[in-house]
């Protein structure tokens, strides 16, 4: 990739990341160093990282209105834990065109040395009494939760306005006291990942993390952090947004847009998801994995002989059926009409065919009050090394194809 090969000159970390598999399409020396073989999704997830996004791929459009993103990775240096803000862009031109630019926002030399430099001050409320106060006025009665934070001081609430009061259940003398990692989930760790947080740029996306409230329950939070200085102090003012039910309405219409509604089993969008980050692994651990594509046999006689509802109940219980005999690391979808797809990720061609005879066998001997039995037949093949997901979908369906040939009720592999 000569084109990129500039970017080794470069002392800054530099990864150019595919959204949709999370997978580091380039990464200069210095990042590929710093990285000691951790992933971007390992990255991204450490024990230090903090985002205003879980999945890389929901920042298309931030990024395409140039909004500036920013996340705090997680690398080990010396058997430790520590944190790098980046910034996000997205590339417009070149062969990784939509790909996610990523930039640390400390040199590398500042990460394999030391800790990045502290953040410039934003802002700088005045002193004299009368800026002061109307500051103050500001923060008390501001209807968003405020803290105002001592990062030097171990992470000291020094302040919390009354909404922060009232949304977190302290009384302000107690809160006032309080430490930031007494109230945020990832606990005493959240220490150098503010230090990062007040190096970052200002108008940054706030960050997500988890907060607990005073009777205990966890709310899922957005951060607005910044620094300021009172009296020659360099604090920092984190505003708090609450946005669990968001958060739970994402949760839920996420997993409604990866569900077939029918059955409640995976659906094909899930599942190509899935066949993609299973290549990328082969890739990265050269790991085996299977694919059996199965389908129900003359299923348009179920619907013509007992109606269209009767097939659907049938589709749920062959459903429940499947999923029963299945590993939690196997991943099952109804690919479509009475087609199923599943996908083993960690299993040989023998181990996949074995379990296809079994699903088999355990189809054809289901019962049901009001319907008749059923059988299926199915394609087994197991990914063959430097496959395309094309070639590999294409060679199961083939299987499947001459399984329906062969007579039915049969398993036959690619
Ligand atoms: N009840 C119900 N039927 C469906 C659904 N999706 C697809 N089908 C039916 O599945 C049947 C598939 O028919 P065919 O493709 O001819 O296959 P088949 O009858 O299963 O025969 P072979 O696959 O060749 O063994 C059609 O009658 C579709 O209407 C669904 O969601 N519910």
């Amino acid at each position: 990739m000569p084109v990129y090969e500039a970017l080794n000159a470069l002392s800054t970390p530099v990864w150019i990341v595919s959204p949709q598999t999370e997978e580091a399409l380039f990464a200069n020396q210095v990042a590929t160093v710093l990285a000691g073989g951790a992933g971007v999704s390992e990255l991204r997830h450490g024990s230090l990282s903090a985002r205003p996004q879980a999945k890389l791929a929901d920042y298309t459009p931030a990024v395409l209105a140039r909004e500036q993103v920013v996340e705090i990775w997680t690398f080990q240096r010396h058997g430790q834990a520590v944190s790098l803000p980046c910034r996000l862009t997205r590339l417009s031109m070149g062969e990784h065109a939509g790909a996610i630019l990523v930039e640390a926002l400390a040199s590398g030399d500042a990460m394999l040395h030391g800790w990045p430099p502290a953040g410039q001050c934003l802002s700088s409320p005045g002193r004299d009494n009368e800026v002061r106060g109307f500051y103050e006025v500001l923060f008390r009665t501001n209807s968003a939760p405020m803290l105002l934070i001592d990062p030097e001081a171990d992470g000291r609430i020094l302040d919390a306005n009354e909404a922060a009061t009232r949304f977190y259940g302290y009384p302000r003398e107690v809160f006032a006291g309080k430490h930031t990692w007494e109230i945020n989930e990832a606990g005493r760790s959240i220490l150098p990942v503010m230090q990062a947080v007040a190096s970052l740029p200002g108008g940054h996306r706030p960050l997500s993390f988890v907060h607990r409230l005073a009777d205990g329950s966890l709310r899922n939070v957005q951060t607005y952090a910044g620094p300021v200085v009172l009296d020659g102090r360099r604090l920092m003012l984190c505003v708090v947004h609450d946005i669990t039910e968001q958060e739970q309405l994402k949760r839920e219409l996420e997993q409604a847009a990866l569900r077939d509604p029918l059955t409640g089993l995976w659906n094909r969008r899930h599942m190509m998801t899935q066949l993609e980050q299973a290549l990328v692994g082969k890739r990265v651990q050269d790991t085996a994995f299977c694919l059996i594509l199965l389908d129900v046999d003359h299923f348009k006689l179920v619907n013509d002989s007992y109606g269209h509802q009767a097939g659907d109940r049938m589709l749920v219980a062959l459903a429940h059926t499947l999923a029963s005999r299945l590993r939690e690391s196997d991943t099952l979808c109804r690919w479509g009409g009475e087609e199923f797809l599943l996908l083993l990720p960690s299993s040989r061609q023998d181990s996949a065919l074995q379990l296809a005879d079994t699903l088999r066998q355990t189809v054809a001997a289901m019962t049901h009050d009001d319907l008749p039995s059923i059988t299926i037949s199915q394609g087994v093949v197991q990914h063959l090394p430097g496959e395309s997901l094309h070639s590999l979908v294409s060679r199961v369906d083939a299987a499947l194809y001459q399984a329906k040939h062969a007579g039915r009720n049969v398993v036959v592999t690619g």
